[in-house]
């Protein structure tokens, strides 16, 4: 493929790589073509049965690509129908507009009819409000009459930039979009919204397509140079030796779930540490897995002098909030790498920069939190509506010093230092019970062989969503934890959407 495809764009970026292009003699005119041509197989490929395509056209270079795909299909012999506003004079838009035969009925004139396909060419990268009433009307119709949508770059009322509606917007079955993805189109709601996502190559060189955002959707690329190495000679100590700290009885299931994970993910050794009185039921579920009791601060502190432990994992079913952060602390003074999860998150909600100074220096610490753990953590970034959730969790990252793996349908992994994934390819079933312990359990279990933290997340996540198409639908979590396998090095892009 001629384009990088695993490098994610904001609209902002991709204006500056479409003005790098042209000062690079790409016209953008030509472009404009490609991009229409790409639209008009879509719909031909998608849409044999249609009896008239109904392309409502904006006022810029989105309407642009609307009307060099209404030519196109006119000379295929399709009904073509066009709504909208002429482009202002002058830009491609306007010479496009031109180039196409027919006229330009105004947008409220449209009136669905039965076999009608709409090609929403009003906004994409340009979008920077909420779409206006004439707009609002037109998205109504088309969901009232189930009449199918292909979108021309994003769905109108669709930022590209974080996924979320800006007001009404278009629920496309299918979205062509040029050069890039943009983030809009794998974070949530909008990865919905998009349907099936075309990306197409109108010849923007892949040199260029290499804008500062840092930002990629997980994929191999990411991660696999650094995966640990299967030797021959090695033995379990090489792998690591991973301490996951179990709650109490009751909640005692949650850091098995994650110890089982951690092992199958390639730690040579696992202990789940436990309060006394919950060693025994522990013990009763493992065989490979080792135990230990472990009250309080003292007996932590003799373990902690065992070099061999190599990362921790707290806060699956943990409970106790003040033992959580005293925990933390004596982990943070060992300098090996922790993954905080559940309450070992939430015990810090009210101490988030002692938390952060503790893990100061090279990074280390991991945080896995779901959607209200981060809003317990960050209030402050939770409730800013002007943040996408990339730029909320590399906030996060930032204040803490620490990889944040903010999880959700449309996880988001980021580094302190600004690089960011999104997975988008989990199935849907791996919101179950206990699943992100067993998340937590696979990024300790490659923390404890030594990866760096990013990459050992980035591998995780994508382990993870694995682990649960081997479970297959219906899993529960002792499932997905049984489906859990070492990183392959060998296997195909296994990230790709
Ligand atoms: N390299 C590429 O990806 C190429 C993409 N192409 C297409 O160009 C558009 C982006 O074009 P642009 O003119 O910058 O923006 P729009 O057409 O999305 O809209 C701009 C226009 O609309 C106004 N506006 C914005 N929001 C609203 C609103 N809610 N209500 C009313 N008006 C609004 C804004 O002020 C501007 O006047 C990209 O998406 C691709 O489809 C090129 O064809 C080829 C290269
Ligand atoms: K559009």
């Amino acid at each position: 493929m001629a384009i990088d495809d695993t490098r994610l764009v904001t609209p902002a970026a991709m204006g500056a790589i479409d003005a790098a292009a042209a000062r690079g003699g790409i016209d953008s005119f030509t472009l404009m073509q490609a991009a229409g041509a790409h639209v008009a197989a879509v719909v031909l490929a998608h849409y044999p049965d249609a009896l008239r395509v109904v392309v409502v056209c904006g006022p810029g270079n989105n309407g642009g690509d609307g009307h060099v795909a209404a030519r196109l299909l006119m000379q295929s012999g399709v009904a073509v129908a066009r709504f909208g506003a002429p482009p202002k004079p002058g830009g491609d838009a306007a010479r496009a507009f031109t180039e196409c035969p027919g006229s330009l009925a105004p947008l409220e004139d449209w009136q669905p009819r039965a076999g009608d396909v709409v090609i929403d060419a009003l906004f994409g990268a340009g979008l920077d409000r909420a779409v206006g009433d004439d707009v609002a009307a037109v998205i109504a119709r088309a969901e009232a009459t189930g009449t199918p949508v292909v979108a021309v770059d994003l769905p109108s009322g669709l930022s590209g930039r974080t996924g979320a509606p800006t007001g009404p917007c278009f629920r496309a079955e299918h979205t062509v979009t040029f050069a890039a993805r943009k983030p809009g189109h794998l974070l949530m709601p909008g990865r919905a919204l998009c349907g099936r996502l075309h990306l197409c190559d109108i010849g923007i060189p892949a040199r260029l397509i290499a804008s500062d955002d840092r930002l990629w959707r997980n994929h191999p690329g990411l991660y696999s140079d650094h995966l640990p190495v299967a030797d021959a000679a090695a033995h379990k100590y090489t792998h690591g030796h991973l301490a996951v700290f179990s709650g109490p009885l009751i909640s005692s299931g949650a850091a098995r779930l994650a110890a089982v994970a951690g092992l199958r993910a390639g730690a040579g050794l696992v202990t789940v540490a436990s309060p006394p009185n919950a060693v025994l039921t522990q013990a009763s579920h493992f065989t490979a897995i080792m135990q230990r009791a472990l009250g309080g601060a003292d007996a932590l502190a003799d373990w902690l002098g065992d070099r061999r432990l190599s990362a921790f994992v707290l806060g699956p079913g943990f409970g106790d909030a003040d033992k959580a952060r005293a925990f933390t602390r004596q982990l943070a003074d060992t300098g090996r790498p922790v993954v905080l999860d559940a309450d070992g998150i939430t015990a810090h909600a009210a101490c988030r920069d002692a938390l952060g100074a503790a893990f100061g220096g090279a990074v280390r610490l991991a945080l896995t939190p779901h959607e209200g753990e981060f809003a317990r953590l960050f209030p402050d970034l939770a409730k800013d509506p002007a943040l996408s959730k990339v730029d909320r969790a590399r906030a996060a990252a930032a204040m803490l010093n620490a990889v944040v793996v903010y999880k959700g349908a449309d996880t988001v992994i980021a580094a302190p230092d600004g690089r960011s994934a999104i997975n988008a390819d989990a199935p849907a079933w791996l919101a179950t019970a206990g699943s992100g312990d067993v998340l937590a359990g696979i990024l300790g279990g490659l923390l404890a062989q030594a990866m760096p933290v990013f990459e050992a997340a980035c591998a995780a996540v994508a382990m993870h969503g694995l682990a649960a198409r081997r479970a297959g639908i219906g899993m529960t979590a002792e499932d997905l934890a049984g489906q859990v396998r070492p990183p392959d090095h060998s296997a195909a892009d296994a990230g790709r959407t």
